[in-house]
């Protein structure tokens, strides 16, 4: 055995029992927490109250086994070193005894892991050493170290390839997986930023952004209490891709953050998806004011308010609706709870009318009776009254009249709620949209900028299922009819973020009260709906300029070849923007050709070839969205991951086959962006099947 291979070994060999030391107490907290949630599960409880006590107890002990079991794997990972000769490992999650002064384990979040993170020779931040651990299971098998002091390495320093290029050489798996041990310090930096406000991180494909926002999640949760009280949402475009994440929250220890699509959030399942056109005008700031105005209008329209109380009828004099219309309007409630004001307001109304009506009426018959008999009807009522022993008795009728009660009956007074339902029906917010888009005058009357012809793109169907896009429109419109939503959060992660429409901001923001939020995204790859060209754009209206912009600049995904053959695209689709570079060498991506008959067959061919020269690999299609069902129906998921060019945003494969980069282009306006998402894929080989426009039947070959 070498000198070097004596070192590590013997070095593994230490960081071995240590480790093994660190899973003990681990145990013993599993163990621990696991017996008291089966006790508390075991123990009967006496009464509701302490049915209830019982519940938020198990609860919690449920939440410290998740929690505990998640980090599991990987549970340590690195060692610092500090001049002074203080040792600290570092893992996910933080193990301390009582007994013992320094924590055994550090949680990666804490202030004293920083320096693993982001100390550099040039800024050692006190260390002298950084060690990554390799471990299968709970054993070490591997020990890495970089001397940050400038030192010469000593016998105990095992100085070799770094962890991160390891780490990026594992196959993809189709799920993502944590990035804590080798947090790069450019991403570090972000992920534990002081900054509780807006932040935003830009970058291009595969620069790590999902493993920014990801972990910054976590940190929130770790370093924000007021922020994770309220919980954490991480945002995502799409369900396929919550899948490819939902993995690294748990491995990082954490289990209670809401993963969510919009349609999630909004608690609606589309049944259709709008063309792009469609989606970007129901996407805009004009669908906002549409929809307040749509609401607006079915308040109390009319002035005339009558009513049967009793045997009367009754009307209110004119302006008092308008008056009752105006206090509602602007309460600040949402419609449905306004009305309820509105209802009270015109029952007082009521009841002020009533008393005048009354008292009127009877001063009309006093005075008619004094005009007959030349007697004062009130004097002498109160005279008879006096006379059988009312002392204190009234001096006109009308001071019996219990306001109170009467106001009670008809709050509760069901032709008198129709009443109201005529002036200020309530709503639910698919009355509101549906009043929006099927109404055949509404969009003329709301949708004034608009165009005919984008009007009539507007038009729905009534009964039609709702859409993709049409879910931040009932969104709003819940908000406008029943108030801001019951759920919200300390901080928002929104994924993809350059795909959000003003609509969708929207719904965003109303969930984060705290204006908390991590926002991440790379406008070189926004779909066709997008309007926003930049984050100023984007997010003004809602946010303001105040927000923290960061970008990141190194590529942990996509090979540098693979970036080279992009960078006239990429000139095409952000001009100006400069190429960002990767840690990532590989293959000369190939193109091949095929006539459109035999594109099936030149794909298998590939696919098969692939998967025989590169077992066990995961290999990405990619096609036009309007290709993929012939795919599927080709039998294509056998050999690989289908993946319309819609929906591959935010996706990672070993290897990926762009299958006809112009229909891809020619599918969706913006199509160029959709197919640098599509090209930027591949962590290690990229294939391009192209149509070539003079192709003829059975010219498939081989052409580069
Ligand atoms: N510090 C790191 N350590 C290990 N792997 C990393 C690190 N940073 C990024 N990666 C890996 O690089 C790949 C790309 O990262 P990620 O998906 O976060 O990039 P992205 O900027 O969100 O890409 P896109 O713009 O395409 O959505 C992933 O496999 C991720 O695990």
């Amino acid at each position: 055995m070498s000198q070097i291979n004596e070192v590590a070994a013997r070095e593994v060999e230490l960081e071995r029992v240590q480790v093994s030391f660190i899973g003990e107490l681990f145990d013993e907290r599993l163990a621990g927490a696991q017996e008291q949630l089966a006790r508390v599960l075991a123990s009967p409880p006496d009464g509701a109250g302490e049915a209830y006590e019982r519940e938020v107890v198990a609860g919690r002990l449920a939440g410290e086994v998740r929690r505990l079991r998640g980090a599991e794997e990987g549970l340590v990972f690195g060692r610092i070193d500090l001049a002074d000769g203080t040792v600290l490992r570092i893992g996910r999650l933080g193990l301390h005894r009582d007994s013992d002064e320094l924590p055994l384990l550090v949680d990666w979040r804490a202030e004293a892991a920083r320096p693993f993170y982001e100390a550099t020779p040039v800024h050692p931040m006190g260390l002298r050493r950084r060690r990554h651990l390799r471990l299968t299971g709970r054993t070490v098998v591997g020990v890495s170290d970089e001397l940050l002091d400038g030192s010469a390495p000593s016998g105990q320093d095992v100085v070799g390839d770094g962890p991160l290029m390891a780490t990026l050489q594992e196959r993809r798996t189709g799920r993502m997986g944590a990035a804590v041990a080798t947090l790069q310090a450019e991403q570090d930096a972000i992920v534990r930023s002081p900054h509780r406000g807006v932040t935003v991180v830009q970058g291009g494909p595969g620069t790590g952004k999902t493993v920014v926002a990801l972990h910054r999640a976590a940190y929130v949760l770790y370093a924000f209490p007021k922020a994770a009280e309220r919980g954490v949402l991480v945002l995502g475009p799409n369900a396929r891709f919550l899948d490819y994440i939902c993995q690294v929250l748990p491995s990082l220890g954490e289990n209670d953050v809401v993963l969510a699509t919009c349609e999630e959030l909004a608690g609606v399942v589309p049944g259709a998806a709008d063309p792009f056109e469609v989606a970007r005008l129901k996407g805009s700031a004009a669908l906002a004011d549409a929809l307040a105005a749509v609401v607006r209008s079915r308040q109390a329209p009319g002035d005339d308010f009558e009513v049967r109380v009793g045997q009367e009828w009754i009307r209110l004099q004119d302006g008092e609706v308008a008056q009752a219309r105006e206090s509602a309007q602007t309460s600040g409630l949402a419609h449905n709870r306004a009305r309820r004001l509105f209802k009270e307001l015109l029952v007082d109304a009521l009841i002020r009318e009533l008393v005048r009506t009354g008292s009127e009426a009877l001063e009309r018959i006093d005075a008619q009776v004094a005009h007959l008999t030349g007697l004062d009807l009130d004097k002498a009522a109160a005279a008879d009254l006096r006379r059988l022993g009312f002392d204190d008795a009234p001096a006109t009728g009308t001071d019996e009249f219990d306001a109170d009660a009467v106001r009670a009956d008809l709050l509760d007074d069901a032709s008198l709620d129709q009443a109201v339902e005529d002036l200020w029906p309530r709503l639910t917010p698919g009355d509101v949209v549906d009043t929006l888009l099927t109404d055949t005058d509404a969009p003329a009357v709301y949708l004034r900028q608009f165009t005919d012809d984008q009007r009539a793109l507007l038009r729905r169907t009534p009964g039609a299922p709702w859409t993709d896009a049409d879910v931040p429109l009932l969104d709003e419109a819940a908000s406008l009819v029943d108030g801001p939503p019951e759920r919200v959060f300390g901080h928002v992660v929104v994924d993809e973020a350059q795909e959000l429409t003003v609509m969708q901001w929207r719904m965003v923001v109303r969930r984060c009260p705290g204006r908390s939020m991590t926002l991440v995204g790379d406008f070189a790859q926004a779909g066709p709906a997008t309007v926003a060209r930049d984050w100023n754009e984007a997010l003004g209206p809602h946010l303001g300029r105040r927000f923290d912009l960061r970008t990141l600049t190194v590529s942990y995904r996509t090979t540098q070849e693979i970036l080279a053959t992009t960078e006239d695209l990429l000139a095409r689709i952000a001009p100006g923007r400069p190429p960002i570079r990767s840690i990532r060498r590989g293959e000369l991506p190939r193109t091949l050709a095929a006539a459109p008959e035999s594109l099936v067959t030149a794909l298998v061919r590939e696919l098969r070839e692939q998967g025989a020269a590169y077992p066990g690999e995961l290999v990405g299609v990619v096609c036009a969205d309007g290709r993929a069902e012939q795919l599927a129906a080709a039998g294509i998921e056998q050999h690989a991951r289908l993946v319309p060019a819609s929906q591959a945003r935010g996706l990672e494969f070993d290897a990926v086959v762009v299958l006809d980069p112009d229909g891809i282009t020619a599918a969706r306006p913006g199509g160029e962006r959709d197919l640098y998402v599509a090209l930027t894929r591949a962590t290690k080989r990229l294939c391009t099947i192209t149509v070539p426009p003079s192709s003829i039947a059975g010219s498939a070959g081989k052409a580069g």
